[in-house]
């Protein structure tokens, strides 16, 4: 049995998955904060570790993906350090031992990446569609050759709500509550109805023009943290699975030892 750790450091949280083979036994979650430094991170780590009763000799490997430059090496040093192990770090250098390939490999995120390649596994090698609700919504697509097709990305849910915040004088931040009405009442109701009414049309809008414009059969998966925010989406993918990502880091280091 292999113990690995897939590390996900996103804008807003970093995710971390301990896997026995194939199975997800653990995952955590801590803000991707860029005050902490590697100590800070070291405690964290152990924290989870102990709650969890799995002792650090236990991790054979650790795969690690930053879309947070600040915090890259800051976590890569703090598991370095703790579990003296050298993390895999999911970038151009591993790409070309994957199954999926792409155009600019220093440009896509690596969490993309990640989401691409266990859809695309998931899919049995065939065309598919990634859509991402984290900080930012991403749709990330894989053509039947396992090359990323293309990227789209939009502000995140949580991300939309808080730059109307930001940005006038009277509009709260509302609770990601799917309106009854698109016709709101209240300030509260009509930023819901714009939000979460207007983004469900988003989504089925951007797969509707991907696969039309690829003209091929493409199964659609959903990921993030707010991927079960949009409710009436719900038939709309194969899979809603909150550790997609996870699962790709998984897979890159799988690749990447064969
Ligand atoms: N299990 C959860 N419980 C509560 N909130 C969550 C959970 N998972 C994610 N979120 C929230 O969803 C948002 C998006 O998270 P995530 O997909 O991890 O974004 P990113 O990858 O950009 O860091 C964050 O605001 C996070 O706090
Ligand atoms: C698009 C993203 C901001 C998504 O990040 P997240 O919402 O997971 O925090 C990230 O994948 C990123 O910084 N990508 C680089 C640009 C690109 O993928 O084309
Ligand atoms: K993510």
């Amino acid at each position: 049995m292999k113990t690995l750790l897939s590390i996900d450091i996103g804008n807003s949280d970093m995710v971390v998955g301990l896997w026995r083979d194939d199975k997800i036994e653990f995952i955590w979650r801590t803000p991707s904060s860029k005050e902490k430094n590697a100590e800070a991170f070291q405690m964290i780590f152990r924290e989870w570790l102990l709650e969890s009763d799995i002792k650090i000799s236990e991790v054979d490997s650790i795969s690690l993906s930053s879309v947070v430059p600040e915090l890259s090496d800051t976590v890569s040093k703090a598991v370095k350090g703790l579990f003296e192990i050298n993390p895999l770090i999911i970038g151009p250098d591993v790409y070309h031992k994957i199954p999926i390939s792409t155009e600019r490999p220093t440009e896509i995120g690596s969490d993309l990446m990640c989401n691409a390649l266990a859809a695309y596994i998931r899919a049995g090698r065939k065309a598919c569609i990634v859509v991402d609700f984290g900080t930012a919504l991403t749709f990330t697509s894989v053509n039947n050759d396992g090359s990323v097709a293309g990227v789209a990305i939009a502000p995140g849910l949580k991300t939309a709500i808080r730059a109307l915040t930001q940005n006038t004088a009277k509009l709260p931040e509302v609770p990601l509550e799917m309106p009854t009405s698109v016709l709101g009442k209240n300030t509260v109701h009509a930023i819901q109805a714009g939000i979460l009414s207007g983004y469900t049309g988003l989504v089925e809008k951007m797969v509707q023009l991907i696969k039309e414009e690829l003209k091929t059969p493409m199964n659609v998966y959903a990921t993030g943290g707010l991927s079960s925010i949009l409710s009436p989406l719900k038939d709309s993918f194969d899979i809603v699975d909150v550790n997609l990502t996870l699962d790709g880091l998984r897979l890159m280091n799988h690749f990447y030892e064969k």
